[in-house]
């Protein structure tokens, strides 16, 4: 049921769009804090990672919490949600030898109660004051849509633990796999120069050097979109996706699946198949061009899943792509980037529930428009 509330409910475009304010608001802070470091080094990671986790809280409870009270929630939300994605990604022996699962022998199952509760806290703190308070106040965020929301049939409203599941879910969900993908878009752009130059001349035709990006601007967008799905298909976010456990017994390939075994999708290789993707390991924009750009994020064509593929696939997936899209091509429009004289990024993997680079991005941005007040 709350998958169904946030695919169908929360996630309508008219959701989405009514929520574009508050992510505009986001990127511009981070544009304005990107400017004041003009020409000095800044890390990738860190920008998206706080970009995309600021878009989150301000959808979440929107411009309620303000002042120092404001910033040390979000920064203390920020720092629970890393911990959660840390955990999340170490990889457990107990989910190998289900025997000693009870003692915890990693200490994983403990940690990860500890950044749970401590999440929740931080949920209660924020919803404590709409409930009580009972100001009949809209904010027009998740929240207010969460703590309003009444089922079509049962008419029954959600309860404090499944809004705090929801939301956890959602923003663990939606911010490593969309500041990672933002990570290596812009690492594979420094690695080919000749794609950057591209993109950002579509994005000057398209949006004008007077003018900021919006999202109006994505469907006239092609080439920028054909460089995300070939970002999403070299580098997947969930490179294993999301593990599977069938309910029956069952023959796949040849292969009998036990009932309730767990089952992992390499999505991952599937991308990279020579037998699927011509040069695979070449970082190629041009496949999703023209007749081949019919491959979408939908999963429908198993080849290429990057948002996976069926009832579990990604609950977030417009958001996310739109989130992704905006973040880059507001970037990528207003600023030149390079890497540091000498050095040259790699394209190094850390394992983990989300697929990293092993080491952070650096680099440096300039100014790319000549209005300077675009920036403020
Ligand atoms: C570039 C951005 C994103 C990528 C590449 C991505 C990718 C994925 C993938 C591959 C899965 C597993 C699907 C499967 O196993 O079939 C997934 C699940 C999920 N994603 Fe995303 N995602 C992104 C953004 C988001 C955002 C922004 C949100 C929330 C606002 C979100 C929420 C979720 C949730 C809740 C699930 C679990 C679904 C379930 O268990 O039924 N994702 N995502």
């Amino acid at each position: 049921m709350l998958r169904r509330i946030f695919v169908h409910e929360m996630q309508s475009n008219a959701n989405i769009d009514a929520f574009y304010a508050l992510r505009r608001n986001q990127v511009k802070k981070s544009i304005k804090d990107v400017y004041g470091k003009n020409g000095t080094t800044i890390d990738v990671r860190m920008l998206a990672y706080s970009t995309v986790i600021n878009m989150m809280t301000s959808m979440f409870w929107g411009g309620t919490l303000e002042g120092d009270i404001g910033a040390n929630i979000n920064a203390q939300f920020r720092d629970a949600v890393s911990e959660l994605l840390i955990i999340w990604g170490k990889p457990n022996i107990s989910d190998f030898f289900p025997f000693p699962a009870s003692f915890d022998i990693q200490g994983i199952q403990g940690d990860m109660k500890r950044a749970s509760r401590w999440m929740e806290k931080i949920f209660d703190f924020v919803i404590d004051p709409r409930t009580k308070n009972n100001t009949n106040i809209s904010n027009n965020d998740f929240l207010d849509f969460l703590l309003e929301f009444k089922d079509h049939e049962t008419r029954k409203s959600l309860s404090r633990p499944q809004i705090k599941a929801l939301s956890c879910d959602i923003v663990i969900g939606g911010t490593g796999t969309t500041s990672t993908s933002f990570e290596w878009t812009m690492a594979e752009l420094m690695l080919h120069p000749e794609v950057m130059k591209k993109t950002q001349e579509e994005l000057t035709k398209v949006v004008g050097d007077a003018n900021v990006v919006e999202e109006y601007h994505f469907h006239k967008l092609p080439y920028l979109q054909a460089v995300v799905k070939e970002t999403l298909r070299l580098h997947p976010s969930a490179p294993l996706l999301l593990p599977r456990c069938p309910s029956q017994t069952c023959t796949l390939g040849g292969y009998t699946i036990p009932k309730g075994a767990k089952v992992f999708l390499n999505a991952w290789a599937m991308h990279r198949d020579s037998q699927l993707w011509e040069n695979p390991y070449e970082f190629r924009p041009e496949r999703f061009v023209g007749d081949s750009n019919k491959l979408d994020f939908s999963g429908n064509k198993f080849h290429y899943i990057p948002f996976g593929s069926g009832r579990r696939m990604c609950a977030g997936l417009h958001l996310g792509e739109r989130m992704l899209m905006y973040t880059l091509a507001t970037f990528l429009h207003m600023f030149h980037w390079k890497v540091p004289d000498g050095e040259k990024p790699d394209t190094g993997e850390k394992f983990g529930i989300v697929l990293e680079k092993s080491t952070p991005l650096i680099v440096i941005p300039t100014p790319r428009l000549n209005n300077l007040k675009l920036y403020h």
